[in-house]
């Protein structure tokens, strides 16, 4: 299965000959790729080939940088989400993010658990909220005794795990999850990890990892991207293959797949 391949399982996002610019330069060139629902899809490749660029376009995070410019489409349960008539916020609050550095606010763990919750005026209630989301981050029994002291007194790991909490508070369908354990010990790593296996029932996931075996571990689906250099000297970045992560690892179609992933180059 290569570029613009249709994996099983029902379809959330169709990239479609996305084209992403910031300003006159190109950084990914014609993706074509399918994500499909309660499954884990990772985005591997080179460093600069476009893996964050492509995942922040997911839930129109790039709107932010004023230069970000997307030609092809993006659609979400088959509608594009850069139609004029699509809200922005109501489409970060259906798919969420989880950044590489844990990044919890200055509140305690109960406020930031319940902080979208609140900026969309939540009816239900919130310590159940509270202990639901903290529960599904595999968080609750660490933290159960001190919800209201600081974000910022828990681990690393906890950290990230409270921020997929509050993440996922306010019900999203999918979380991106741009190298989220990067910043983390290989044990916060093993249990970010194993929560991904857990969320994948409820939430569909997209993950950009620089870590092989990570991708391993958690994928599904893996998208294999490469930066290629263009006549002008820069580099743009692309979708060399697409497909299960078993094949992508252990029998790919394309050389420079095989080349990456048996670790001749990146
Ligand atoms: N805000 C920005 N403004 C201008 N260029 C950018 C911006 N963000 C990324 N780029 C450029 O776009 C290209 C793709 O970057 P991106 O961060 O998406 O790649 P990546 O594959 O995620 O890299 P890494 O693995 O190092 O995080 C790079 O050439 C990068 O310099």
């Amino acid at each position: 299965m290569v570029n613009g391949a249709s994996p099983a399982g029902q379809p959330v996002f169709k990239v479609e000959n996305a084209d992403i610019f910031y300003g006159n330069f190109k950084a990914v060139r014609d993706v074509s790729l399918t994500i499909p629902k309660n499954q884990v899809t990772a985005f591997i490749g080179p460093s600069g080939c476009g893996k964050s660029t492509l995942l922040r376009c997911l839930n129109r995070l790039n709107d932010l940088i004023p230069s970000f410019r997307l030609e092809g489409r993006i659609t979400y349960h088959d509608k594009n989400i850069y139609d004029p008539d699509i809200d922005a916020v109501e489409v970060r609050r259906k798919i969420g993010m989880v950044f590489q550095k844990p990044n919890p606010f200055p509140k305690s763990i109960y406020d930031n658990v319940v902080y979208g919750a609140r900026v969309i005026n939540y009816k239900g209630d919130l310590d159940e909220l509270v202990e639901r989301s903290l529960r599904r981050a595999a968080l609750w029994d660490e933290v159960k005794d001190k919800l209201k002291q600081s974000g910022f007194s828990l681990s690393g790991g906890q950290q990230q795990r409270l921020c997929i909490a509050r993440t996922i508070a306010v019900e999203p369908e999918v979380v991106l999850m741009d190298e989220p354990c990067s910043a983390l010990d290989p044990i916060s790593t093993l249990k970010v990890e194993e929560l991904m296996h857990e969320l994948k029932a409820n939430y569909t996931i997209v993950i950009v990892t620089h870590n092989m075996q990570q991708a391993t571990r958690v994928a599904d689906m893996t998208a294999f991207f490469n930066a290629e250099a263009t006549p002008k000297g820069g580099k743009v970045g692309h979708l060399v293959e697409f497909d299960a992560t078993k094949t992508i690892f252990g029998s790919p179609q394309q050389q420079a797949t095989m080349d990456y992933v048996s670790g001749r180059f990146g």
